[in-house]
């Protein structure tokens, strides 16, 4: 079992790695309601065996449940069953689940404690951690959130053995974003593992989600709120990434689409003179290594351009008519580039023709 702290600004972050590592549920004092939100295909049986007070609350997840009107219904959950502010949520899921649930903790009653349980290795390796919880407005991803750490978040590796490999696709997209643009020697790592990874080798598993949640912890630490030009670098390949969802309806999920999108945002920084020579090559390697999508040709959905860059006017990094690029300049680095909103359109008009 691996157990990494963290303190923010405000708060303490615990993260615990592990087979088995939902044991640690019974850490939550006996005294406390518990609210367990998870998806119906999931069962909480185990889950159960480590809580006294706990409701049951089965949801719906993907992105459809990422809609403003089905938070209001879960809340009125919590507030039918009579949860206060020193009660539990405990969000059990993939990326779409902590997400929401997330965001239902932080303000019903302004917060309850929260604890994330990621089932998917998405959520294991970025969702679940940093403390970003959001909901999807009038087509545009995350436009409506907060930011609210969870208290602990236990990532159990035993989720993985139900878990279909093209979800664990989907999560590797954002492990091979830390690769590339933070932690060159995550990228060589990716590079040599791809089998025991699709194989579900849960070791090297738990390296890769350690790895990760080591990347995103150090920058969540320097930029917690997004207010210093830091925690942007987390961000690569979503303003193209987003676009996707936006112009496919959102039926493009979110690791396919930021894998279109980090190659495309490596090309735009290539092009403006930003990435070193073989960072285009390398970033289509990579994707390409691991069977995910380098061009909108290989997606199953067309998208709709103007919906796409309709979303990327509201990209939440817009200031002042420019958006706040972080672009990769070697493996393993990068730099932020204020790009006008225009030249950007043209770029991803681009890319997503
Ligand atoms: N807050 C953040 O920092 C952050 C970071 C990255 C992504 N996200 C968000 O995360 C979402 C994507 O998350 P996701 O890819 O986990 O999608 P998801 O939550 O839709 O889960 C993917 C699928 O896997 C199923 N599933 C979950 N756990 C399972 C298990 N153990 N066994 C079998 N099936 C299982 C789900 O039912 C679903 O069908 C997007 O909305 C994205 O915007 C948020
Ligand atoms: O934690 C972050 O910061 C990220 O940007 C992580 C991303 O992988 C994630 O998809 C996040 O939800 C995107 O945030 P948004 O601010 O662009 O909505
Ligand atoms: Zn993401």
């Amino acid at each position: 079992m691996i157990k990494i702290s963290e303190d923010f600004c405000n708060t303490s972050t615990q993260v615990i790695i592990g087979q088995n590592a939902i044991s640690h549920l019974s850490e939550i004092g006996e005294n406390k309601k518990v609210a367990v939100f998870h998806p119906k295909k999931i069962s909480i049986d185990e889950v159960k065996k480590y809580l006294k007070n706990y409701y049951d609350f089965p949801i719906d997840d993907g992105e459809e449940a990422k809609d403003i009107s089905y938070s209001l219904k879960l809340i009125k959950d919590l507030f039918e069953k009579g949860f206060d502010r020193g009660d539990y949520v405990v969000a059990i899921g993939g990326g779409t689940v902590t997400d929401v649930v997330g965001f239902i903790a932080s303000i019903y009653m302004r917060g309850l404690n929260l604890v994330n349980v990621p089932t998917t290795i998405l959520g294991m390796v970025d969702a679940a951690i940093g403390g970003k919880t959001g909901v999807n407005f009038e087509n545009v991803k995350n436009v409506l959130g907060t930011f609210y750490q969870p208290s602990v978040i236990i990532a159990d590796l035993n989720f993985v053995k139900t878990l279909p490999v093209e979800e664990i696709k989907k999560g590797i997209a954002e492990v091979i974003k830390y690769g590339l643009v933070l932690d060159k020697e995550l990228y060589d790592f990716l590079a040599l593992h791809k089998e025991d990874i699709y194989n579900k080798d849960l070791s090297v598993l738990e390296t890769v989600v350690y790895k990760s949640a080591l990347n995103k912890l150090m920058v969540v630490k320097e930029d917690e709120r997004e207010t210093k030009g830091i925690r942007i670098v987390l961000n690569f390949g979503h303003t193209i990434g987003h676009a996707v969802e936006a112009g496919s309806g959102f039926k493009i999920p979110h690791g396919y689409a930021i894998s279109v999108g980090m190659v495309c945002e490596a090309k735009i920084a290539e092009e403006m003179g930003y990435a070193e020579e073989g960072v285009v090559e390398d970033t289509t390697w990579i994707l390409s290594h691991y069977e995910l999508p380098i061009s909108v040709d290989s997606l199953s959905e067309k998208i709709d351009v103007e919906k796409a860059i309709g979303a990327i006017t509201k990209d939440k990094k817009v200031r002042g008519g420019k958006l706040l690029m972080p672009f990769p300049t070697r493996i393993g680095d990068w730099k932020r580039v204020d790009v006008p909103l225009e030249t950007l359109k043209g770029f991803a008009e681009q890319c997503l023709r």
